[in-house]
């Protein structure tokens, strides 16, 4: 963590502020709570993270892509055509009652709304905040987080806070079906075996973040999640009916518009590697929330479950060719597990620690 171009001694000074917020245990939503009307210096990001934040003025909007209609070959063109350019798209009509959606949004809200009073219900809660927001940090962003690994499969019931564990169990049960349903029809776009993601154990290593990003009274000056793409196979994303999350297209931030009962489908750097680049892992972030409703995020991060050390993955096999050639080299889940640990900030991470310069397109 470092404070880009400054001296050592400030360095060090906002390093102690930092470790002092940590510690503090109140999360963005506490200091709030204590009435701050400005933000503290930590949570300022660099100039550069803060340019073009208003999203294009053009008229782009991700793709909407309904699943209850009777013509799969039409949905697998869909898909095929989303993930090869915006890396992104929303799923309607999914299965998912809309009733169990407003429920599970309800009980995340909840969970980081729980008052600091209850001594008790604050420290469980506390005690799943991983670091809070302290993460691919130059600066400490403008939310709080929830996390947990939903795996093995199912989850054991002590990794999950108590306050929303009933409904989050439920929700990683329908994003295990939904993501099987998409990893499919992904599959029969890539003209590979449909069970091909499935057999490779990606639906098994589940990771789970739940953002709460409050009003902030100093948007301009911080991040609620900064430019980043996501590191696995598949992310499913739930959002409330706040805006505020913007997608890289054309060189251009798009925002990504809340549709009620919609659930967002991104790739992950890993399928970029195994669709060997016909599908992109794209750009995102966060902008810090200007309004007094906070908006609430549910993101669940496909992960291969299998991480031996035989385990290899790449670009698949059936799909290369003399004109197609890997772009990418095989690896094993534990050389990303040591690169996480030195740099965990940069976009595209995992796709360039494998790329193969000579066949890179
Ligand atoms: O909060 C959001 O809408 C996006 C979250 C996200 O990009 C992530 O968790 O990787
Ligand atoms: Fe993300």
């Amino acid at each position: 963590m470092a404070v880009v171009g400054a001296p050592l001694e400030m360095e060090s000074e906002w390093v102690k502020e930092v470790k002092e917020y940590d510690e503090s245990k109140l999360g963005v939503k506490g200091l709030l709570d204590l009435g701050v009307s400005s933000i503290p210096r930590i949570f300022i990001h660099p100039p550069e993270d803060l340019v073009d934040l208003k999203p294009s003025s053009k008229s782009f909007d991700i793709p909407v892509i309904d699943l209850s209609i009777n013509d799969r070959a039409k949905v697998v063109h869909q898909i095929k055509e989303a993930f090869s350019t915006w890396g992104f798209f929303q799923v309607i009509n999914h299965g998912i009652p809309i009733q169990v959606i407003e429920e599970t949004i309800k009980a995340f809200k909840a969970f980081h709304e729980e008052p600091m009073k209850d001594q008790y219900v604050w420290d469980e809660k506390v005690s799943y905040y991983s670091n809070f927001n302290i993460f691919w940090s130059k600066a400490v962003n403008w939310k709080d987080s929830l996390r947990v690994f939903t795996s093995p499969n199912p989850p054991e019931i002590e990794t999950i806070p108590s306050a929303c564990r009933k409904e989050l169990m439920a929700w990683d049960e329908y994003m295990k079906r939904l993501c099987e349903t998409l990893m499919e029809l992904m599959c029969e776009g890539l003209g590979v075996n449909s069970n091909r993601l499935k057999e490779l154990s990606c639906l098994e290593m589940r990771k789970f973040v739940c953002h709460y990003y409050p009003y902030c009274p100093q948007p301009d000056l911080t991040m609620g999640l900064p430019t980043h793409t996501d590191r696995g196979v598949l992310t499913l994303l739930l959002q409330n009916e706040m805006s505020g999350l913007q997608v890289k297209y054309d060189d251009e931030w798009v925002e990504v518009k809340p549709i009620h009962g919609a659930i967002i489908v991104n790739v992950g750097d890993l399928l970029q590697i195994f669709s060997n680049d016909q599908f992109q892992s794209v750009e995102h972030r966060v902008l810090a929330n200007p309004c007094k409703e906070p908006r609430i995020s549910a993101a669940t991060i496909f992960n291969p479950g299998k991480r031996g050390e035989s385990d290899y993955y790449g670009p698949f096999p059936e799909m290369l060719s003399q004109e197609n050639p890997a772009c990418y080299r095989d690896f094993i889940i534990p050389e990303i597990l040591k690169q996480g640990q030195t740099d965990d900030s940069s976009s595209k991470a995992i796709v360039d620690l494998f790329k193969l310069k000579e066949n890179a397109k």
